[in-house]
């Protein structure tokens, strides 16, 4: 039996969120004033410090233990020819991920996390979104239940992304279908669709919205619709974050899209959530700014696998290092202004 065995079990999970520790927040916002450097001047790593011990519920939070959680999946739409690659290439990346081949086990290391890849059923797509929902209730609650039991409780910080073929498509279907407008608006070209491709991707968004028009108005439908098992695995792990009070750095474009129904079941939502870069995939800009997250890095990146939000993981280390580090004007007698 799956943590969640109904839809509405993972809904009250959903409804029932805690809040930023505000005493922690403030401690660490009062630490930044007194800080020997003139006050705002680290912009937005002041930001990012006062954020960290308000989840954290520290003044002085720590990054001892970075997990960085990349889940895996196949999809039905693949056979569409939406991507510019062959859907093996899912189950051969995620080979190449525990041999230690990929940018992520580079970047991951940089960043000071640990690694770990969940392959959900990766050797059995889902359905095909344009003839019917990706996944039925049961797969999508075992997908979500996946994702939540893979947070660590005791992670200081959770870092999140994706592998698989055909998942910019589903991103896309599943943004069109939380914050409306149609494929045209939410294609992009992925691993490196040409023309054609791209607008074959947006018609075959566009059927999938017409074929599960009647679930848009339930971000849990339009993720279990048009989604992907790794995508319904983020959105768990973002949840099991909140529930646990842990911070999250998002990825790219499919990352936010699998995050975002949280933020429309629950004012707030992904409070807890850092979007750590946009990515180059055209909509990921046009989503962010739906959600009010502001990225941290935009590098030109589209590879997914966590990529991009480990990067950022080490502006993070930084922010901490001079939060915690620093001295203050009266340690220092550096005189005030
Ligand atoms: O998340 C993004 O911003 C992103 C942008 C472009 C590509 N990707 C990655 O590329 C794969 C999906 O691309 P595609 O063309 O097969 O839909 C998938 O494995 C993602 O991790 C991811
Ligand atoms: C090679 C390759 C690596 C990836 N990593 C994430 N998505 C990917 C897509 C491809 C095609």
């Amino acid at each position: 039996m799956p943590r969640f065995a109904t839809l509405d079990d993972l809904r009250r999970a959903c409804s029932d969120l805690p809040l930023i520790d505000p005493k922690a927040a403030e401690a660490a916002r009062l630490r930044q004033g007194v800080l020997t450097k003139p006050p705002g001047s680290l912009g937005r790593l002041e930001e990012i410090a006062i954020r960290l011990a308000g989840w954290q519920g520290k003044e002085r939070p720590a990054l001892q233990r970075v997990s960085a959680i990349v889940f895996a999946g196949s999809h039905g739409v693949t056979a569409r020819g939406v991507s510019a690659f062959p859907a093996e290439v899912t189950a051969q990346m995620v080979a190449n991920f525990a041999a230690g081949g990929a940018a992520i086990n580079q970047l991951a290391k940089a960043a000071g996390a640990e690694l770990s890849v969940v392959p959900l059923d990766i050797d059995k797509p889902t359905a095909d979104f344009t003839q019917a929902p990706a996944m039925d209730d049961d797969a999508f609650l075992t997908a979500v239940s996946t994702g939540h039991d893979a947070v660590a409780q005791d992670a200081d910080l959770i870092v999140l992304g994706e592998m698989g073929i055909g998942n910019t498509t589903v991103a896309a279907a599943v943004a069109a279908g939380l914050f409306g407008g149609n494929g045209g608006e939410w294609a992009g070209r992925g691993t490196g669709v040409d023309d054609a491709g791209l607008k074959r991707k947006a018609e075959v968004i566009d059927e999938g919205l017409t074929r599960h028009a009647g679930r848009l108005g339930d971000p849990l439908a339009v993720l279990a619709a048009l989604g992907g098992r790794e995508l319904a695995a983020i959105f768990g792990a973002t949840l099991a974050a909140r529930r646990h009070r842990i911070p999250v750095v998002l990825d790219g474009f499919v990352c936010t899209a699998a995050a975002a129904p949280l933020a429309k079941l629950s004012a707030g939502g992904l409070d807890h959530a850092i979007a750590g870069h946009v990515s180059a995939e055209a909509a990921h800009r046009r989503l962010l700014e739906a959600l009010s997250l502001s990225p941290l890095l935009d590098l030109g990146m589209r590879l997914g696998e966590a990529s991009g939000a480990c990067l950022a993981v080490n502006i993070l280390r930084s922010a901490l290092a001079c939060h915690n580090g620093m001295a203050s004007f009266a340690e220092a007698g550096v005189s005030e202004g």
